[in-house]
């Protein structure tokens, strides 16, 4: 089912026409379906429903606190990689002890912040960062709960700059290494180890990489058990893909029944941090036609959003669906174009050699598949403000996060003293 649906000729958002919104709200701007969000935090809940399994969602994938807030309603926990993702969650309000702090670089700020605030896991990713947590759950007289996140090698068949799981990426402890990095952490006081964690990557489409790395995770928890370490949790890590274009990726069904089989016997609580899978096909970003430019080579929509707004397209030469919101004649001629946003750089497209029916100035359009990753990577290059967050619910809709104004985005900054002083006297 698809909760961005063209009715009566425009492009709807569940009972809200995306032009009303466009209307209120200005473009580009950014729209997430309350109902697709809970039909995909539903799969997940129906498939592990009856097993010893949480889900902590990834707010890297978007963070915004409508977001963040109807899943932790819905019984999720959160992964969070830094202190601003942190305060985040709790001021969604899931619980402290809910919370799941992965990253390879926790700074001992951070770290001590995590333990003030009681966070309920930390996934250490090296051997530097298990002495400083100690160090810094020495200093607050508390004992930190850790998993140790390990590299298992595997590749998960994704674009490289997302592949997480191979020797070579900077992720976790290399597997070979994990027994050492076990004992070192057993010997630390203020360290409790409760499991082993990994994440192999994102985009994943094929169940094959979870199912190796998992084979080899779960030789080392045996490994680890007849040494004596306690291991009751397994963090499986997030990575499921979605649709962008044609991919097929796996049904969370058959997802959790690949991690149920690998996983028999271990008697370990497992737990999921989906990022994409339950976010990336509840959002699209709306943008306007600025004008169109036919070239000798090729055609450009110059439309309002930029990659300061999606960074994908440049950024992994991803793909994204980009439709008119008013609805084409189905007989419609399509041009051969490329939709590209005003920055100043050949970079800034959103799509490239693309059949689109002719689009002319003032029209809108909407990207598909961009709930995840879009506006978390957004940034305000060319001095552009960050798109507005509009959240759909029914027929009601509301601006989660509303576009700063120039004023907003610049007041912040100072001209130092010496320089006012240097200008005022040049001129005088
Ligand atoms: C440790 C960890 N967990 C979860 C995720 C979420 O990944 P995804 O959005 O692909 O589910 C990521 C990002 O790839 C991650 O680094
Ligand atoms: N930013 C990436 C995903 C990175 C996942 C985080 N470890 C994307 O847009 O596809």
């Amino acid at each position: 089912m698809s909760f961005f649906a063209y009715k009566n000729g425009e492009m709807h958002a569940e009972g809200v026409a995306l032009a009303t919104i466009a209307r209120q709200v200005g473009t580009p701007f950014y729209c997430y379906s309350a109902a697709a969000l809970r039909a995909s935090w539903q799969e997940f809940a129906d498939a592990i429903k009856g097993t010893n399994a949480r889900i902590c969602y990834a707010l890297k994938a978007n963070s915004n606190l409508a977001v963040i807030k109807l899943f932790g309603d819905l019984g999720a926990g959160a992964d969070i990689v830094s202190v601003g993702e942190m305060r985040r969650a709790l001021a969604a309000g899931i619980r402290a002890d809910r919370i799941v702090y992965s990253g390879v670089g926790k700074k001992a700020s951070e770290l001590m912040a995590a333990l003030e605030a009681g966070i309920g896991q930390i996934n250490v990713e090296s051997s530097a960062e298990l002495e400083v947590l100690n160090a810094v759950a020495g200093q607050l007289g508390k004992k930190a709960d850790i998993t140790i996140r390990v590299n298992p090698d595997i590749d998960a068949g994704t674009h490289e700059k997302i592949t997480t799981g191979r020797k070579e990426n900077k992720f976790g402890i290399d597997i070979d290494l994990a027994t050492e990095a076990f004992a070192k952490a057993a010997s630390l006081p203020n360290l409790r180890v409760v499991g082993v964690a990994m994440h192999i990557g994102s985009q994943l489409t094929s169940l094959s990489p979870y199912r190796d790395a998992i084979v080899r995770v779960r030789s080392l928890i045996q490994e680890l058990r007849t040494a004596g370490h306690r291991i009751d949790r397994f963090d499986i890590g997030g990575g499921l893909g979605i649709v962008y274009a044609d991919e097929q990726p796996p049904s969370i069904s058959d997802f959790m029944q690949v991690v149920g089989k690998e996983t028999a016997g271990l008697g370990c609580e497992l737990t999921f941090e989906p990022g994409r899978r339950l976010v990336g096909e509840a959002g699209v970003l709306v943008s306007e036609v600025i004008l169109v430019k036919p070239g000798v080579s090729k055609t450009f929509v110059i439309v309002d959003a930029a990659m300061n707004d999606l960074i994908r397209p440049t950024l992994y030469d991803a793909w994204h669906d980009i439709v008119p919101v008013r609805e084409p004649r189905p007989d419609a001629a399509t041009i051969c174009c490329d939709i590209v946003g005003p920055i100043c750089e050949s970079g800034d497209y959103l799509a490239q050699n693309r059949d689109l029916p002719p689009l002319s100035a003032g029209e809108l359009i909407m990207v598909r598949s961009a709930g995840a990753y879009g506006a978390v990577m957004a940034s305000s290059y060319n001095s552009r403000p960050l798109a507005p967050e509009v959240i759909v619910d029914g027929t009601r809709f509301a601006v989660t996060r509303p576009r700063p104004t120039i004023d907003e985005m610049i007041s912040t900054e100072r001209i130092p003293p010496w320089m006012v002083q240097a200008g005022q006297a040049t001129k005088g």
